[in-house]
């Protein structure tokens, strides 16, 4: 719920984050009073419905106060629909104390599924191929995963993440998992090119950050799609695209490779089981804790049943490395790059599941978007862990300057900032922390709190270059 203008246009990097999450979201926001909308009143929002989009599926400022309940409703059935989002109502004020008629029941909203035959298809094509991928993408929800994992078993696929997909969508410690595929045509290209079939599934083909002027999609390389976008499925640069629910597909698909196979075939005896995050350099002596290290001592520290957010944006390549997310946590990001999700995101999911550890991975200038999420944990007592790693500056941007031939651009230093002092004046408890055994002691007891907690760890400079 939001103020009319002003509070819309300071959500508006979240509502894109939203969009680009597949998050079902039911904006309401604040409008002025009906009597008064002919005279541009102050805090009037002009044109209401057009200030959020094209980041809503749809918005709507209803024609009669008595109408209002009804948009909520299909408000609420609209951002469930696939492919959910964002959906915006503008209500005037005055129009809440006008009676209107009650709101009848409605269906929850269905799901279209590819067709048995389009699937069958699919199984023989897949179950041919000499090296199959899967390339897992945010469309692979939670209640998919087992599912996924049933289907590469059953064709002994490799499984690839889609480039910035917004969740975990496969056991990372599974022997078949074979890593993130990177939003660069020459990288991608690298990583398909083992591969006669890939079948992309949830996810676009494909996001990319950066003009790396190579072909997406080796020639030799068979791709097939299932999405339950219209929008993803027609804009597939290359191959065939299914619409449909994809956990559904998966299932589906499984059922049908596993009869065409027969037996499920051996597993391939050169993967270690389980995969195990690569060993890392020793620290010389003095120098400042690294990135991956504080990664790694979060990982080994992690509990079972953990969710991690990650707003760290110069991290995500080291975190993948060193800290495999396991079947049963769970890993969120905001598909966007926009900064300042990750910090409230997390202070929601604690709320919504008060008996899990959340932990929250920023960088110290990704924190400084929406700071005051610390005063809400406080507040409603969440079990949040903020792990700050805290280099000093916007290194994401100084990577991508580099990469752009601006090695010096400025404005992208941070220094002179308390984070710590900050947390504690939004009531959290912070600790700053400078090795990898006073970190590991401080999430030992952050974890086992029953309150928030920022842990403000000074890192050095990452070891690699964003892509
Ligand atoms: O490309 C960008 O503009 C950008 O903001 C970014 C986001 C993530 C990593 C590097 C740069």
């Amino acid at each position: 719920m939001v103020h009319s203008a002003g509070g819309l246009g300071h959500g508006l990097g979240s509502l894109y984050t939203a969009e680009r999450n597949r998050t079902p979201l039911v904006v309401l926001a604040g409008q002025q009073t009906r009597a008064l909308l002919t005279g541009e009143p102050y805090l009037m929002a002009r044109r209401a419905t057009e200030f959020p989009q094209p980041y809503v599926k749809f918005a709507v400022e209803p024609a009669r106060p008595e109408d209002v309940p009804l948009a909520i409703a299909q408000a609420f059935r609209m951002a469930r629909q696939a492919p959910a989002g964002p959906v915006f109502v503008s209500i005037p004020e005055d129009d809440w104390d006008r009676p209107a008629p009650p709101v009848p029941l409605q269906a929850d909203p269905s799901h279209a599924v590819v067709p048995e035959e389009s699937l069958r298809r699919l199984a023989g094509v897949l179950t041919g191929a000499r090296h199959p991928a899967l390339v897992l993408g945010s469309g692979v929800s939670e209640a998919a995963r087992a599912h996924a994992v049933a289907l590469a078993e059953a064709l002994d696929a490799d499984v690839l993440v889609a480039p910035l997909t917004a969740r975990a969508v496969f056991p990372e410690d599974h022997c078949l998992f074979a890593g993130f595929l990177q939003p660069a045509a020459d990288r991608l290209h690298k990583a398909l090119s083992p591969h006669d079939v890939v079948a992309v599934i949830g996810a676009p083909v494909f996001t990319l950050h950066v003009d790396a002027g190579s072909t997406l999609v080796p020639e030799a390389t068979r791709l097939v799609h299932i999405t339950d976008s219209p929008g993803d499925a027609a804009g597939a640069i290359t191959g065939e695209s299914l619409l449909g629910d994809p956990g559904d597909a998966l299932k589906r698909l499984t059922d049908l490779c596993a009869l065409a196979i027969g037996e499920p075939r051996p597993k391939r005896p050169k993967r270690p089981q389980p995969r195990t995050p690569p060993a890392l350099p020793m620290a010389e002596n003095g120098a400042p804790l690294s990135p991956e290290a504080a990664l790694a001592v979060v990982a080994a520290r992690l509990p079972d049943d953990a969710v991690v957010l990650e707003e760290a944006p110069t991290h995500r390549n080291a975190m993948h490395a060193h800290l495999p997310i396991r079947a049963g946590q769970r890993f969120h990001v905001a598909a966007s790059g926009s900064l300042g999700w990750a910090m409230p995101a997390a202070v929601g999911m604690a709320l919504a599941e008060p008996e899990r550890t959340v932990v929250c991975l920023v960088g110290d200038g990704s924190s400084l978007y929406s700071i005051q999420s610390l005063w809400t944990a406080a507040q409603r007592g969440t079990r949040t862990v903020f792990v700050v790693l805290n280099n000093g500056g916007y290194s994401a941007m100084k990577a991508f300057g580099r990469r752009l031939g601006v090695p010096e651009a400025p404005g992208l230093d941070l220094p002179g900032i308390d984070l710590t002092a900050l947390a504690a004046g939004f009531g959290v408890t912070a600790r700053r922390v400078t090795t990898g055994d006073d970190l590991d002691t401080e999430l030992a007891r952050a974890f086992n709190a029953d309150r928030p907690v920022l842990l403000d760890v000074t890192v050095g400079p990452a070891a690699g270059e964003l892509y």
